[in-house]
């Protein structure tokens, strides 16, 4: 009996403790942003060794009574992952900062850097809209993007040049990354002619994949005011238009990290365009996706989460959404495709190959 109700008020306990967490959880993203804003990551690797709280402090010209306050803000990092410590001499007891590889990838001079990524999508103007999640499940149909600015995404992106051009940039390095792994699909790429990259933004994707197949003609598709100042070249063309109008003719359409803003009905019309686009291409032609698909009962359960957090950010922003295999099948079908192959995978995103 008693053992049973210490149990149960140890249960209790790890309750609190789990919503405390919760709580707290965002300031893990805000811990990671001062990071960022301070280049951080920078300091310790210009420094060449494991640096300490002083010298990081110096570096960073923080007054000496708030150098506790970063050892605390660095205490957290350090416990998430973001760094570690090491002896900064041998067989000495003083420890200093190192990197880890998730900060080696927010370095800002390395070619795959994500630290043009953190501040975007940390900015305020994303994050003040979870404030009006709540009211936004009563009443209207607002996103809670709308609920708060008082406009959608897409008119705040219009009015906002900055902010939109701000955005561009961190998928731009998203897709950096991304195209790590283009030399590797040769089963996907090689032979393919022609491509039209719809929703291209400034090209990062299409001019690796132009670089790696030589042979294969490339267009960036995108809004006029998005691709106005890109500068062309031989290998890469840019187009300015609307995707729900028409796409280029090419024998493969590449379209990453678009239709996840959308609607399923703003998605059907956009594939209809993409499979009109590759209808004229004698070897048929195919349409290939790179997003993430929802897999939570299978994914590792950090890969699950993040994938389920990137949902509530398109819900929350521009009411899209990010899709399980089934969702996409479906979406497939209603755009009049006949099959699809999901097979590659690189990080949070898949790469899904449609065939009309
Ligand atoms: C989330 S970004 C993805 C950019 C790029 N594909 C990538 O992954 O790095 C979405 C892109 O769709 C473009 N876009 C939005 N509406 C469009 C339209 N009606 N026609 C063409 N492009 C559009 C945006 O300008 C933006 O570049
Ligand atoms: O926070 C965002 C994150 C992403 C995103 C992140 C990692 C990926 O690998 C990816 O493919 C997309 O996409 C966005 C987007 O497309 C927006 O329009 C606005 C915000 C976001």
């Amino acid at each position: 009996m008693e053992l049973d109700q210490e149990l149960g008020t140890n249960e209790l306990f790890q309750a609190q403790c789990h919503i405390y967490k919760h709580m707290y959880h965002y300031m893990e993203s805000m811990s990671l942003k001062c990071a960022v804003q301070l280049g951080i990551p920078d300091i310790i690797h210009k420094h060449n060794q494991p640096i300490t709280l002083t010298d990081l402090a110096s570096h960073l010209q923080v007054p000496p009574i708030k150098a506790n306050c970063l050892q605390r803000v660095m205490r957290v990092l350090v416990h998430s992952g973001f760094f570690a410590t090491a002896k900064v001499h041998e067989n000495k007891e003083e420890e200093g900062y190192v990197l880890t590889t998730s900060s080696s990838l927010l370095l800002k001079d390395s070619p795959t850097s994500l630290s043009a990524a953190v501040l975007p999508f940390l900015d305020p103007a994303l994050i003040t809209p979870w404030f009006s999640l709540a009211d936004c499940f009563h009443g209207n149909e607002l996103t809670a993007f709308e609920t708060y600015h008082g406009m959608n995404f897409w008119e705040y992106g219009k009015q906002n040049h900055e902010f939109i051009n701000f955005l561009n940039e961190a998928m731009a390095c998203d897709s950096q990354l991304v195209s790590l792994v283009v030399k590797d699909h040769k089963e996907i790429f090689e032979g393919v002619a022609s491509l039209v990259d719809v929703g291209g933004g400034t090209g990062t994707l299409a001019s690796a994949i132009a670089d790696a197949y030589p042979h294969m003609e490339c267009t960036v598709l995108d809004l006029p005011q998005v691709v106005a100042d890109i500068q062309e070249s031989k290998s890469l063309k840019f187009v300015g238009g609307d995707m729900f109008e028409s796409v280029p003719s090419a024998e493969a359409v590449l379209i990453k990290s678009v239709l996840h803003n959308w609607s399923d009905e703003a998605c059907i019309k956009i594939l209809n365009r993409c499979r009109e686009a590759i209808a004229g291409s004698e070897k048929g032609g195919k349409v290939i996706i790179v997003e993430m698909v929802i897999n939570d009962k299978k994914d590792e359960s950090n890969l699950a989460e993040t994938k389920l957090f990137a949902d509530l950010q398109m819900m929350i922003i521009c009411n899209g959404r990010e899709r399980n295999e089934q969702e996409w099948a479906r979406l497939f079908s209603q755009a009049g495709f006949s099959s699809y192959k999901m097979t590659a995978t690189c990080g949070l995103n898949s790469i899904i190959e449609v065939y009309p």
